[in-house]
Formats: structure tokens, C-alpha cells, sequence
């Protein structure tokens, strides 16, 4: 089966693309591809898939959207736009968060960095490329930077701070990731739970915060398949939520989420996570017996 015959179908079998299947397969046929990859044609599980059809459409809820102007001082001066999402765990949305010129710096600063991203594994104790995740990624330096990306990067340090009322490490390198046609993530979770070393230092993933670069012209949405919750990647917004519930620190199974296959154009998004034990002159990091830290 060809390429084109095999997007055909992949089109046909979906009812929410399959309406849109001319114009899609068009603007597949249209626009120059990699092999596709074995990757694509994976079985996805199928809570995931059925989140990522454009025919999900979340649940009404009584949440609300509203200025922040509390988190932090800064905010009383400059409100962000915020979205509830879920309040357990704490999932919230804000708004117009970057400006083009943030986005076009950070990646003008990623471009040359980009390999083919690798993700976790705890059986072999490193980080390697998996199928689980298709897509480039470059974590930004914190150094060996011209002063204009610096000040670009130490601003979105500071709206970090600013959004989630936390701490963080300058240490903490933030992360590009562009997917391209058929690029996803499967579900999982951020947390490391005690698989790696440095979380005895740093503590665990307590936050996860994820900007979005563009607007996906179709697919590339984070859904969170426990919650059946899925927010679309829109340009210049930023999702963060929490990996732990509040006062135990626990880990939350909830939030087990992932990255849609993006099926047409490309997403780019920029991750940074919050570490438990950074917070610990504002907020106690108390860890109850049922984590455990074989190091
Ligand atoms: O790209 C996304 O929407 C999610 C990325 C993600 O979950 C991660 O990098 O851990
Ligand atoms: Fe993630």
C-alpha cells in the first residue's frame, strides 16, 4: 500500500475525518513527507485516540475564566488571562501569555539545537529515543547565549515565577519540542517516581508548565486521558498543572496525559517543570511513606 492510498484510509476509518477527508488528503499529497514512519501505524490506545478526534469536545463544567491578578505582585499590575480547566488536580490555561518576538527568539535559539527527542526509560536507567514519542526536541542553554536571548529567556523565568506563584531554578532548562505529520506523544506521566537520581536532589516533577509555539492546524491537541480533558495547541498560551496532589505530595495518577498526532502543519510547544524541593523555603514538601527512594 502506497503512502497516499494508506492516508486514504486512515481517513476513511475516522467519522470525524472522514468528512474532511478530500481537502486533508489534498493537503497531504501536497506537501512533501518523510517515509512514514512504523510509528503511525502503531495501535494508539483507544481512550487517547477517541480524545484526539475533533469530535471530542470536553465536558461543560462549572469552571471559570477570569484575570489573575493575585498569584504574584507583578500580576496586580499586568492581570493574565486565566482558564480553569480542573481543579483536582489543579489544571489551568493562561492566555497571551508570549509575544511573537518571544516565540520567534526561543526558536531561533532551539533551531540548531534539534535531534530526534528522546524520553526516559526506567529499565535501562537513561534517556533514548522510543516510539512513544515522535518528534524533535533541544533543550535551550542556559549559557553560550547572545544577550537578547538571555533577556528573552530570564523573562519567561519570571512569567513562570509569576503564573504558578512557585519557584524555580534557573538551572531548570527549558525544553522545545516540534512535532511534525503523524508526530505525537503517547500517553504517560512526568513524574520520574524515584526512577532517576537527580530527583533525590531536586525532588520529583511537581509542575509542569507547557507553552505553546503555534497554532496546529489539525490534531497535536494535550489531552489527559483520565480526565477526558483536551486543550487544542494554541499559539502564545501556556498550560500548567500539577503532577502531585497539594498537601501529601503525592503522585497523581490523574494526570496521565499525552500529545495527539499532529495531522496537519507542524506544533511546536516549550516545557519546563517545577521541582518539588525548590519550593521548600515557601511551601512544605512533606513526603508521605508511600514513595520510595531506592537510591
Ligand atoms: O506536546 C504536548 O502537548 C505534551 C508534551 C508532554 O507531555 C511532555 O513533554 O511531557
Ligand atoms: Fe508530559
Amino acid at each position: 500500500m502506497d503512502q497516499e492510498e494508506y492516508a486514504r484510509r486512515t481517513l476513511m476509518s475516522h467519522p470525524a475525518l472522514a468528512e474532511h477527508s478530500e481537502p486533508l488528503l489534498s493537503l497531504f499529497t501536497n506537501t512533501k513527507h518523510a517515509k512514514l514512519s512504523e510509528d503511525l501505524q502503531r495501535a494508539l490506545p483507544e481512550d487517547f485516540n477517541q480524545l484526539c478526534r475533533s469530535s471530542h469536545q470536553n465536558k461543560p463544567s462549572r469552571l471559570h475564566c477570569r484575570y489573575n491578578a493575585t498569584t504574584s505582585p507583578f500580576l496586580r499590575l499586568a492581570p493574565l488571562r486565566m482558564e480553569e480547566l480542573s481543579l483536582d488536580p489543579y489544571i489551568v490555561v493562561y492566555h497571551n501569555v508570549l509575544s511573537d518576538a518571544e516565540i520567534a527568539k526561543v526558536e531561533q535559539i532551539a533551531e540548531p539545537l534539534l535531534e530526534h527527542s528522546s524520553v526516559y526509560v526506567a529499565e535501562v536507567k537513561k534517556a533514548i529515543k522510543s516510539k512513544v514519542r515522535t518528534a524533535l526536541g533541544a533543550w535551550i542553554p542556559n549559557s553560550d547565549m547572545d544577550a537578547s536571548g538571555w533577556t528573552v529567556v530570564q523573562g519567561l523565568y519570571r512569567r513562570i515565577r509569576d503564573i504558578t506563584g512557585l519557584n524555580i531554578d534557573d538551572k531548570q532548562h527549558l525544553q522545545i519540542i516540534k512535532y511534525g505529520y503523524g508526530g505525537h506523544y503517547d500517553p504517560h506521566f512526568d513524574y520520574f517516581n524515584a526512577t532517576v537520581k537527580n530527583t533525590l536532589a531536586s525532588g520529583d516533577r511537581m509542575v509542569t508548565v507547557l507553552f505553546y509555539l503555534n497554532d496546529a492546524r489539525h490534531g497535536g491537541s494535550t489531552v489527559f486521558t483520565h480526565l477526558q480533558l483536551k486543550v487544542p495547541s494554541e499559539r502564545g498560551k501556556v498550560l500548567f498543572w500539577y503532577n502531585m496532589r497539594g498537601e501529601s505530595h503525592e503522585l497523581d495518577t490523574q494526570t496521565v496525559h499525552g500529545a495527539c498526532p499532529v495531522i496537519a502543519g507542524t506544533k511546536s510547544v516549550m516545557s519546563c517543570w517545577i521541582h518539588e524541593l525548590d519550593q521548600m523555603f515557601i511551601q512544605s514538601t512533606y513526603r508521605p511513606g508511600g514513595r520510595v527512594f531506592p537510591y
